[in-house]
């Protein structure tokens, strides 16, 4: 045993080290653990009788048209829950995507769906304010916001209802992504099927408000006992923000058993760092201490902290110990990208590629991100404010 004179500055900094290394490495087991359990289970079938089955009312806020608008929203329509209507929010009058929206009502009679096309300003959020003339027309509790990039399997909302059980607020989905063969595609399946499912996956068990907006399936009247939709239009983030009024107030949350597929018609690298460095800003405003963690939580930083602790007590080398973590690190992904999509994944030297280049652009978008409080969202400009509030931006 050391005697308390022997104990270095550096002993503690390796102890540390090896904490906070062994901390990240846990991520990996519970998400793999997590999703293992949560997965594709499935759930008890829809009740025969419409009037056992409780109405859901579908908000879809839309902004321009792309080449999978009109197949993505027509999974929509297809949904095979029997009691639910369908609203399409669309701001400006000119936007291409009323014209696909009208298509699809033609086509699908007895879908009960509508349209509101309407110029709200009420509040700073983009999307709140699309959204909130749809809300206000919404009749059920049952509340389903959607975004306009998902694609939908015919099961999603049987599913999502039956996960809303009686202690559940708030049903949401793991984001993930259809397949396209390009980088940029692949690089968007590892990211949502890596990094992004580890984070959101082991939060999740934890019992930790990580959710994101994409498919939110919400009990209205907890959104309509705080003032509506309208309260969290002052946030761009207002997702982070619905969840939290709900956690706040003891609800328990519930994942859905299938992740939601981001199916945009068109994808790049440069989108895709955008993107990253437009919710990193975000997230750096409203949680800034977690934020100050997350360089940690990633592979290159991890290991290189790791292999400092390990090293110093273990004297295995340095390289050795981090090849080794990266090497671990990229299996876990993979078994994590194996569970999170549902079919077989094509063997491509794009997968380790794009895993590298991922690796090394976090650490940039990260830096990136600390740079400006500047969001662009669909070519709007906001400021956040440290809190998460925003406001426009000015010169
Ligand atoms: C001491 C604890 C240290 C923990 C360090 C953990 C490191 C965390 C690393 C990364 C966090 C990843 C979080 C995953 C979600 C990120 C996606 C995101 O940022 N989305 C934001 C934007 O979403 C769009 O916003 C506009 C909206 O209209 C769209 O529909 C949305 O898609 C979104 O706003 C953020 C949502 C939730 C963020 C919560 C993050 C909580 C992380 C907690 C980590 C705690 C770890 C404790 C583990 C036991
Ligand atoms: O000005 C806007 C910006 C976005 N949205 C909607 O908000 C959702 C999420 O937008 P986006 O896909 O750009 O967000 P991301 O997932 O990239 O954060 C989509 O349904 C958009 O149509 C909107 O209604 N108005």
């Amino acid at each position: 045993m050391l005697l308390e004179s022997e104990i270095t500055g550096y002993d503690v900094l390796a102890v540390v080290c090896m904490g906070l290394w062994s901390y990240f490495i846990s991520f990996h087991l519970v998400a793999l653990g997590y999703g293992k359990y949560i997965l594709y289970r499935k759930s008890q079938s829809e009740p025969e009788e419409l009037a056992d089955v409780p109405g859901v009312s579908i908000l879809k806020p839309l902004v321009g048209g792309d080449a999978n608008l009109s197949h993505n929203l027509a999974s929509y329509f297809e949904l095979t829950y029997s009691r639910y209507e369908l609203f399409f929010c669309i701001q400006n009058p000119e936007d291409p995507a009323i014209e696909i929206v009208n298509l699809l009502i033609k086509q699908y009679p007895n879908v009960k769906a509508r349209l509101f096309i309407e110029t709200v300003d009420t509040c700073l959020n983009p999307k709140i304010n699309n959204l909130l003339p749809g809300y206000a027309a919404a009749q059920y509790d049952l509340l389903w916001i959607t975004d306009s990039n998902i694609k939908v399997t015919p099961n999603t909302l049987t599913d999502m209802v039956a996960r809303m059980t009686e202690n559940v607020g708030m049903v949401h989905q793991l984001p993930y992504t259809t397949h396209i063969d390009s980088l940029a595609g692949y690089l968007d399946k590892i990211h949502f099927g890596g990094a992004h499912g580890r984070v959101y996956l082991t939060t999740n068990a934890c019992g930790v408000n990580c959710a994101s907006g994409m498919s939110c399936l919400f009990r209205k009247h907890l959104l309509d006992e705080v003032g509506g939709l309208e309260t969290f239009g002052c946030y761009i983030a207002e997702d982070f923000f619905l969840a939290k009024s709900i956690y706040d107030r003891g609800w328990k949350f519930a994942l859905g058993n299938e992740p939601c597929f981001q199916n945009p018609g068109k994808r790049s690298v440069q989108n895709y760092v955008a993107r990253m460095i437009r919710w990193s800003r975000l997230r750096m405003a409203m949680i800034p201490l977690i934020s100050a963690f997350e360089p940690i939580s990633e592979c290159i930083v991890c290991g290189l902290i790791g292999a400092y602790g390990i090293n110093h007590f273990a004297k295995i080398g340095f390289g050795t110990i981090y090849g080794i973590h990266i090497g671990c690190w990229f299996l876990f992904d993979m078994m994590l990208l194996k569970l999170i999509q549902p079919t077989p994944i094509e063997v491509s030297w794009k997968i380790p590629l794009m895993w590298i280049f991922r690796e090394c652009i976090s650490i940039w978008i990260y830096i990136r991100a600390l740079s400006s409080r500047t969001v662009i969202w669909k070519n709007q400009k906001y400021r956040v404010l440290y809190g998460g509030k925003a406001e426009p931006y000015v010169k």
